[in-house]
């Protein structure tokens, strides 16, 4: 059996008085595909911020691949494997696809973006970039100014520029977020489609997504832990339909 790619140990996150992780625990095998599902204000994004090192857990273990990296920066994780969306787009509109993958590249790079060394992509550049564009279909888009993208075009660039530094495991924050039923067509078909080593852990709202798209689902709510299982089977599950479905149907 190989390491999992990813071990929470009663993690805890609290900003002031407010437990917005309370005491999670989960393991997440190599190449895993897993949901994080649950109502607003769940936890979901907070859970997402102590793995990737944007916060430091209040309490608890987290162990990416085999080496415990609680205490360590984002950018040591990043180094180490992980690489995450967020739900807020975050691109350059001016600039083509090609260079806002190339400064996603010299971001994570030891070789950092210089005003007056040069970050002229070499070979290995180019080829990551193309690998990325490639995954998540956007290769005929590469020289297109960002802000000539559609809405579903933009959040397949936020992916291949997560993919660029050839994680161990991806984070998606909510991917199809605000997305036509034809993007998300491509959303789904794009994580379908991710090499299947990749360890792929996803917030999602969209159940019909989740249920296509997952080996395993976590479910939160109020912070806490609520239900974990297969698709089938939380899609079934009565605690999960009161608390994530029932609030759903009432937004809807
Ligand atoms: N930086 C912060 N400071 C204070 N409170 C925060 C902070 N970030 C999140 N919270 C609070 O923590 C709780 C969990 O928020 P979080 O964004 O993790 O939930 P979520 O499940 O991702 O929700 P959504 O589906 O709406 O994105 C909420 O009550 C939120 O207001």
């Amino acid at each position: 059996m190989s390491e999992p790619a990813l071990i929470l140990e009663n993690v805890v996150v609290a900003f002031g008085a407010l437990k917005a992780v309370k005491d999670i625990s989960l393991t997440v095998k190599n190449g895993e595909r897993r949901a994080i599902i649950g109502p607003n204000g769940a936890g979901k994004t907070t859970l997402f911020n102590a793995i990737t090192g944007v916060y430091r857990p209040t309490s608890g273990r987290v162990t990416f691949d085999g080496a415990d990296v609680s205490r360590k920066a984002a950018h040591v994780r990043t180094r180490l494997g992980m690489s995450r969306t967020f739900q807020i787009t975050n691109l350059f509109p001016t600039l083509t696809v090609r260079e806002n993958m190339l400064l996603a590249l010299l971001g994570t790079s030891p070789r950092k973006f210089s005003l007056f060394g040069s970050s002229d992509p070499t070979a290995d550049d180019r080829e990551r970039i193309d690998a990325a564009l490639g995954l998540s279909k956007l290769n005929d888009r590469a020289g297109a100014a960002v802000r000539d993208l559609s809405y579903g075009e933009q959040r397949q660039l936020e992916m291949a520029m997560a993919l660029v530094t050839r994680p161990k495991l991806l984070l998606l924050d909510e991917p199809a977020a605000g997305l036509s039923p034809a993007e998300r067509v491509i959303v789904s078909d794009i994580v379908r489609s991710l090499p299947r080593d990749l360890t792929v852990i996803l917030i999602e709202h969209d159940m019909d997504l989740v249920l296509k798209l997952v080996d395993w689902v976590t479910c939160l709510n109020n912070g806490e832990f609520l239900a974990e299982g297969s698709p089938e089977a939380i899609s079934k599950d009565q605690k999960v339909q009161d608390v994530y479905l029932g609030k759903a149907r009432d937004h809807a």
